[in-house]
């Protein structure tokens, strides 16, 4: 494995935010970090970043223990929220910013920060100062800036937050195209399920400082390994059945019916565009999500029966 968390903890005085934490990462893939807030994503982010210390655990990249090494050591990069731009420098200031350090010529770093800015498509925008760009191109530099020192890893700390949903939505495809063509190995922190689901390679679900499951998103989608992870990832139902059963189900997974195995009432139907949505109540005074093709109109206040398909 390229990433390897070992039983990693830390906590601050008495609260113990991350426990026992162990997780791994192939090279070159994707791990989605999803958990509520206050869960320990960032500080578990930071272990590996180097800027909080471990109590407890070891921290491998590529086979080397980064464990006890200081941040700037380290072979790993992070990308903010904030994206923590120099505001005073240009771009192409900001972008070669980290190769400074290494001693790397000024001309020879300009031509690089050139290529790196061409990969997001603001060569353009090279000596523009960073007041004068847009959120998402401050995104991208902020991502190439932390590219161009070639870390194994790359940290990602909901670096879309800042940005307007359709905007998200473009910044991801655009930071999966790049980790892909580039085999970056990377972990992107984020509280948005849908997120994690369109980027993960795999998704390692956090609660309260712990690791619930990790997997394909498809795998922690379809088989989640508790209530905590079901309930997290996508929308879940749970309710009691006519013979008295509990059932969980995802909205998808039912179906209105002449004979189904729960009776209630459609309180509200939404047109989503490609699905309807329903919200029933049940005898019992449970409320069921339902999600139907578009063309199963049901009116509210009908009563209604639903089966599992
Ligand atoms: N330096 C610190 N000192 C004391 N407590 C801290 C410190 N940093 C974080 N915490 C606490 O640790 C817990 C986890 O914080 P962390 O930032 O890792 O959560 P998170 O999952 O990233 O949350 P969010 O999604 O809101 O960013 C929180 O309760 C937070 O208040």
């Amino acid at each position: 494995m390229y990433l390897e968390l070992k039983n990693i903890s830390k906590s601050f005085g008495e609260k113990e935010v991350v426990k026992d934490l162990s997780l791994s990462l192939p090279k070159g893939e994707l791990l989605c970090l999803l958990g509520a807030s206050g869960c320990g994503k960032t500080t578990t982010l930071k272990m590996i970043s180097g800027f909080l210390k471990t109590d407890e655990g070891q921290i491998l990249v590529d086979g080397q223990d980064i464990t006890t090494l200081a941040p700037e050591k380290r072979p790993v990069s992070t990308v903010f929220q904030s994206y923590a731009l120099f505001p005073h420098m240009s771009v192409l200031e900001n972008v070669i910013y980290g190769l400074k350090f290494r001693g790397i010529r000024k001309k020879e770093a300009r031509e690089m920060g050139m290529e790196y800015l061409k990969i997001v498509d603001m060569e353009e925008y090279a000596g523009a100062s960073i007041g004068e760009i847009s959120g998402g191109q401050q995104q991208r530099v902020a991502l190439v800036r932390s590219l161009i020192t070639k870390p194994k890893v790359l940290l990602l700390d909901e670096p879309l937050s800042n940005l307007d949903a359709k905007l998200r939505v473009k910044m991801r495809e655009e930071i999966r195209e790049i980790q892909k063509k580039y085999e970056i190995t990377m972990v992107f922190v984020t509280h948005d399920q849908e997120e994690a689901m369109v980027l993960g390679d795999q998704i390692a679900i956090m609660d309260q400082g712990k690791l619930v499951q990790i997997g394909k998103p498809e795998e922690v989608y379809l088989h989640p390994q508790n209530d905590f992870a079901r309930d997290f990832l996508g929308i879940s139902n749970r309710f009691t059945d006519i013979h008295g059963n509990t059932i969980c189900c995802r909205p998808e997974e039912l179906e209105f019916a002449a004979e189904g195995s729960v009776k209630g009432i459609v309180r509200q139907e939404e047109f989503l565009g490609f699905y309807r949505q329903y919200y029933v109540e049940t005898m019992n005074h449970e409320h069921i999500i339902v999600r139907t093709d578009r063309n199963i109109k049901v009116e509210e206040g009908k009563e209604v029966q639903l089966r599992v398909k």
